[in-house]
């Protein structure tokens, strides 16, 4: 079975790095995809590089099979009200990616019995790195394959319940900050004790990276890692324990736990 046109609606951080990841994995040609976006101009380079961009959303739901709403909480109920009269449930997939909305309220606020997948991918999906929770209520299985096989090939995707897409928004998708944060601080770290900043920043980029690997690739936990590196009265624990004394477990697990309350509220404060 040929995958379906697709159409983002809403080119902004996510529908940008979406596209761009899709057509890095060879899932879709430029010229598949369907981008909008209110200010259409500023999505002159993609009009180059061949998609099919414009300011019209309904229009490109036309030429769709797939449609992704990739705006933000706020902006959902305008677009799915210029939307409406373009969706057939019999063709069209939707796909969110909208934090805090459900597949309910997307049905409702269409009022119809359209088929809705959540996806919660992360910013990592343009360079085929996104941590993709997938979830949904009433869509078929072969919908939720056909969305799970989509985000496959740009990173790797998990199915979960739909009661925690919130927390996944924290975890994974806001969690790209938290993670950034973390390497950034270890850079400058760097650079208070003898490193140029771009140096300090590739090397503490890379340990990170080799850190997160040794989980991924060996399936260990991370105190197993841990107690590797942290020699009897050695400069490992010494500056771990430092960093533990001024709250960092602390700080990372209450900032999830607020980020996943907010990402809750999202649409029911828009
Ligand atoms: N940025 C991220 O890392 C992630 C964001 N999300 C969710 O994705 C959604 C989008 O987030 P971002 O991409 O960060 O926001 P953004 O603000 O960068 O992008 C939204 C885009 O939609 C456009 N837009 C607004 N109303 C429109 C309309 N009626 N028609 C066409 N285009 C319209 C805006 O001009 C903007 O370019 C949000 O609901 C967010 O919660 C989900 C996962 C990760
Ligand atoms: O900050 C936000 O609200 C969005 C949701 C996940 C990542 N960015």
């Amino acid at each position: 079975m040929s995958t379906p046109n697709i159409a983002i609606l809403g080119s902004g951080n996510i529908g940008l790095s979406l596209a761009k990841g899709l057509v890095k994995a060879g899932i879709y040609t430029p010229q598949q995809i369907g981008l909008t976006r209110r200010n259409v101009a500023a999505l002159a380079p993609l009009t180059e590089a061949g998609y099919q961009t414009t300011a019209n959303n309904a229009e490109a739901v036309s030429k769709a099979g797939i449609v992704v709403l990739a705006i933000l909480p706020q902006q959902l109920n305008k677009l799915l009200d210029e939307i409406k009269p373009a969706i057939d449930p019999a063709k069209h997939l939707l796909i969110s990616v909208v934090s805090g909305v459900s597949c309910q309220d997307i049905r409702q606020h269409l009022g119809m019995d359209v088929q809705v997948v959540r996806a919660m991918p992360n910013t990592a999906i343009a360079i085929g790195q996104s941590m993709t929770c997938i979830a949904t209520d009433t869509a078929s299985n072969d919908n939720i394959k056909l969305v799970t096989s989509l985000f496959d090939t740009v990173g790797v995707s998990i199915r979960i319940n739909e009661e925690l897409m919130t927390s996944a928004t924290a975890l994974c998708a806001c969690g790209i900050a938290f993670f950034l944060r973390s390497i950034r601080a270890a850079s400058q770290g760097g650079t208070e004790i003898g490193f140029h900043a771009h140096d300090a920043l590739k090397m503490a980029a890379q340990t990170a990276k080799g850190a997160a690997d040794l989980l991924l690739q060996l399936a260990s936990h991370p105190e197993q890692e841990i107690d590797k590196v942290t020699s009897p009265k050695g400069c490992t624990i010494a500056g771990l324990n430092e960093m533990e004394h001024n709250g960092f477990s602390s700080a990372m697990i209450k900032g999830i736990k607020t980020s996943a309350e907010k990402a809750g509220v999202l649409y029911k404060q828009s």
